[in-house]
């Protein structure tokens, strides 16, 4: 015992019966405060990981680019499933969705379905005009502001561009519809933050007698029927509809393809996978949910961080002007001309990661880490820090420093150099947004142009300015509190037309 236990990875003092080294953790955002605990102790040559005992779970951090590269290159198979957790396995048909469902036959199948055919690259094209659409309504809404002198919510803006889209183009739902799934979101989050909290802290039978006693497992029963009740009109009228015609532009929405996989298939793609009722909820709510918060918490810190940093506004409106042409909407065949908003849009993924432990893993197997030096035993839950990650000295030049030029292409890590640019895509391990390996993020082709198209139409029309006696260093650049982590204060901006008004007319009517 004393042997394996000297192959641990380093862990901090003061283990607490029940709560382990939780109490490091309680009051603060988890991955700041898991940030400290690796600088403090991770150890002499900062491994970049960390052993600790969060209540029931031991649990690896990996907080280093250096960590998290050993980790995916050699151990992501033996670290592919997720922790089990009573709340989310309730809210996710049994963890028949993607995100929660646990390494297996189901998993495999059901992200070949996401991947192949809910979110090819055809696919996403096809959905080309619902963002087109959006995007103009989202200028529009901006336009009233401006002429009305007034400052605005952009997470309110956001949110509603990101949750029409992604409404639109899983379950062809706009207006009333979005606007329930809208308010089911919310709540969900509340009652899944909840739940994760107390049972990753009991053992199964308390953390059920915590649920009933207060009154936690009433509600996300209720929540659990709100949902149903919801998908099930959904797959209501899109199965009394005709089916979209074999060749028909688009091919219709999410729920028209999990329909026709039905039908072809009769039951899916093999054993252990079958798309029942239950199958095509689960995929379709694990879309909606994944994509909107993730999509909207991104554009509200590139704004924040816009607001903060004129120099790159500016520079990042004039790449705008000169590709999209004077006057008219941002057209999405130009966006890929324009670097410096990819290069932006990186680097608010780099500094302001939406899921910044990404979703907890689980250990299926021993795995002997960094050459051997370190002995993980199966049932370990892996947080892999991409917010620290992405802070890491040694990878990243001036990390504190908001700079998207240091992705331009051609440009190293941390600038200048003549290395290809860094990229999202999960095989840079300095930059993980959307983590790595076989459970990273399926929705990168279909987050892109959503980002992109938004960024370049709010910046083609307006600029931005803070609320009168706010200055760019009084502005709070911390996360709020919860699954996704959008600023704790809301960003409040005030836009200023910059296009001249026979134009602007064009976005009212
Ligand atoms: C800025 C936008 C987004 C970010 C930052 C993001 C981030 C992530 C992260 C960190 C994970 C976990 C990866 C891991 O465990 O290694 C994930 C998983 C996932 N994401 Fe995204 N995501 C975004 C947008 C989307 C969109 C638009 C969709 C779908 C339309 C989507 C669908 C999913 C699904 C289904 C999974 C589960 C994958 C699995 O467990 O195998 N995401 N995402």
């Amino acid at each position: 015992r004393r042997r394996s236990k000297s192959k641990l990875p380093p862990s901090p003092p003061w283990r607490l019966p029940l709560l382990g080294h939780l109490h490091h953790l309680i009051g603060r955002l988890p991955h700041r405060s898991l940030h400290d605990l690796h600088l403090r102790y991770g150890g002499r040559g900062k491994t970049g990981l960390l052993l600790l005992q969060l209540g029931r779970r031991r649990t690896l951090v990996v907080s280093t680019a250096a960590a998290a590269a050993d980790l995916f290159k050699h151990h992501d198979l033996a670290f592919s499933s997720r922790p089990h957790n009573a709340a989310a396995h309730k809210q996710t048909y049994g963890s028949r969705n993607v995100s929660f469902a646990p390494y297996g036959e189901h998993w495999r199948q059901a992200k070949r379905v996401v991947v192949v055919h809910l979110l090819s690259a055809r696919r996403v094209d096809a959905f080309a005009p619902v963002r087109a659409a959006e995007a103009a309504a989202l200028v529009s809404r901006a336009r009233r502001a401006a002429q009305a002198g007034e400052a605005l919510s952009l997470r309110e803006l956001v949110y509603g561009y990101t949750n029409a889209v992604v409404t639109r183009a899983a379950a062809g739902a706009a207006g009333a519809t979005a606007e329930r799934i809208r308010r089911l979101m919310a709540e969900s989050e509340t009652l899944a933050a909840a739940g994760f909290q107390a049972d990753g802290v009991l053992p199964d039978a308390a953390a059920a007698v915590f649920r009933r006693v207060t009154g936690l497992e009433k509600k996300i029963d209720g929540m659990v029927d709100d949902w149903d009740r919801f998908l099930s009109e959904i797959i209501a009228e899109h199965e009394q509809r005709a089916p979209p015609a074999p060749g028909q532009a688009g091919g219709g929405d999410i729920v028209d393809v999990l329909l026709q996989l039905r039908r072809d298939q009769q039951g899916g793609a093999g054993k252990g996978f079958e798309l029942t009722d239950d199958a095509v909820k689960a995929i379709t709510k694990d879309m909606i949910a994944a994509a909107t918060e993730t999509t909207a918490v991104t554009l509200e810190w590139a704004m924040a961080e816009l607001a903060r940093n004129p120099r790159v506004m500016r520079k990042l409106q004039d790449e705008i002007a000169r590709v999209a042409g004077a006057g008219d909407a941002v057209a999405e065949a130009d966006l890929s001309r324009m670097g410096y908003l990819r290069a932006v849009i990186k680097e608010v993924l780099r500094v302001h990661p939406p899921a910044p432990l990404l979703i907890p893993r689980e250990s299926m197997a021993d795995a002997a880490l960094q050459g051997g030096r370190y002995e993980i035993p199966a049932g370990t839950t892996l947080l892999v820090n991409a917010w620290a990650i992405g802070r890491d000295p040694a990878a990243w030049d001036a990390p504190e420093e908001f700079r998207p030029e240091r992705f331009l292409a051609g440009g190293a890590a941390g600038g200048g150099g003549s290395r290809p640019a860094v990229d999202f895509r999960g095989t840079d391990y300095q930059l993980l947004p959307f983590g790595a390996g076989r459970r990273i993020c399926p929705g990168i082709n279909f987050a892109q142009p959503v980002l992109e198209l938004a960024l370049a139409s709010l910046l083609r029309h307006f600029d931005w300015e803070l609320p009168a006696g706010v200055r760019p260093d009084d502005m709070d650049m911390v996360e709020a509190p919860g699954l996704s982590a959008p600023p704790r204060v809301p960003l409040v901006l005030v836009p200023k037309s910059t296009v001249p008004y026979s134009f602007s007319i064009l976005y009212l009517i």
